[in-house]
């Protein structure tokens, strides 16, 4: 079952201060040719909550995404994460300052195994600095460890019966587990997800959004892009809502989802979008998909 942060939480309005952000940003611009992509005043990302990012197709969560994560550029803006300025490093130093991304599995990645997946995510690895991958014993070490936390991370996701599978060969839903643990081999303060319940079957999203929870419960922040509004619903605790590249509103999910400006902002695009609506969500049939899923 959901289970709520303990957190204060910030005053429901677009911009406003969070009680401790972990991610500011300011004055994020991104166009492409004569479209403005991104156009983000102000916005704080509160550490150790459950974050969603929402808003029809073409809004600009995917660029947002990749703007702070170091995989764009933006025209204009700055951002800061943990109190450090990070506009403009790579995708790899954003990573080591602990906000990690994940990937949807590529082709190439979906021929490797599961475990060759988790440990092409291993952070330092020595092969990456020449001097060290000469010293066989710093190497075995290295891998040893790697290994066991991989292993250790797959046990947690039920995904360590699968360690010698193709990555490839996995369910719509372990691909979104695997996605997530490899972005914890390099222990993250806060982690990025790209649409974690694109493409899973109904019986695993409940799961799913357990260790996305528990991923919060641990101190870890998490911000996600969702188009799934009964997941959105279901876990965040805080609900940025985007349009036409700006955030038109943000607050809890309860009352945002609600909220006029995000009604007209999602009926602009779709007359048919579903808001969400927890009635939708019956416990028993949660917890009867829970247990089947267990029995897997
Ligand atoms: N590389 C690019 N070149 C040109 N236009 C782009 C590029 N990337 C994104 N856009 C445009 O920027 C706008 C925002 O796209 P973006 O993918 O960020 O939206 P989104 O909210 O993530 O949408 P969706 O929910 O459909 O994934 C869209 O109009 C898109 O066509």
């Amino acid at each position: 079952m959901a289970t709520e942060t303990t957190a204060t939480l910030a005053e429901p309005v677009v911009g406003s201060p969070k009680p401790d952000p972990i991610l500011v940003v300011d004055g994020v611009q991104r166009r492409f040719g004569g479209m403005t992509a991104v156009d983000v005043d102000h916005l704080e990302v509160q550490r150790g909550v459950i974050t969603a990012l929402i808003g029809p197709n073409g809004a600009g969560k995917t660029t947002l995404f990749n703007l702070l994560t170091g995989f764009d550029q933006p025209g204009q803006g700055t951002w800061s994460f943990d109190g450090r300025p990070i506009a403009g490093k790579s995708g790899a130093s954003v990573a080591r300052a602990g906000m990690v991304r994940t990937f949807q599995l590529t082709k190439a990645l979906s021929r490797l195994t599961v475990l060759q997946n988790m440990l092409l995510a291993t952070p330092h690895h020595p092969g990456e600095r020449f001097w060290l991958s000469w010293l066989p014993f710093t190497w075995r070490a290295h891998e040893r460890a790697a290994e066991a936390k991989a292993l250790e991370i797959l046990e947690r996701f039920k995904l360590d019966a699968k360690r010698d599978d193709y990555a490839g060969s996995l369910s719509g839903g372990q691909r979104k587990l695997l996605e997530m643990a490899r972005a914890l081999m390099t222990d993250p303060t806060m982690i990025m997800l790209d649409e974690p319940m694109a493409g899973v079957n109904p019986a695993l999203v409940q799961s799913l959004l357990g260790h996305v929870q528990a991923l919060r419960d641990e101190g870890m922040t998490v911000l996600f892009v969702e188009h799934d509004m009964h997941a959105v619903r279901h876990i965040s605790d805080w609900v940025v809502v985007m349009a036409e590249g700006r955030v038109v509103a943000e607050g809890p999910p309860s009352s945002v989802m609600s909220d006029p400006a995000v009604v007209d902002a999602y009926l602009g695009a779709h007359h048919d979008t579903d808001l969400g609506d927890d009635a939708l969500l019956d416990p028993a049939m949660l917890a009867r998909l829970e247990s089947e899923e267990e029995k897997r």
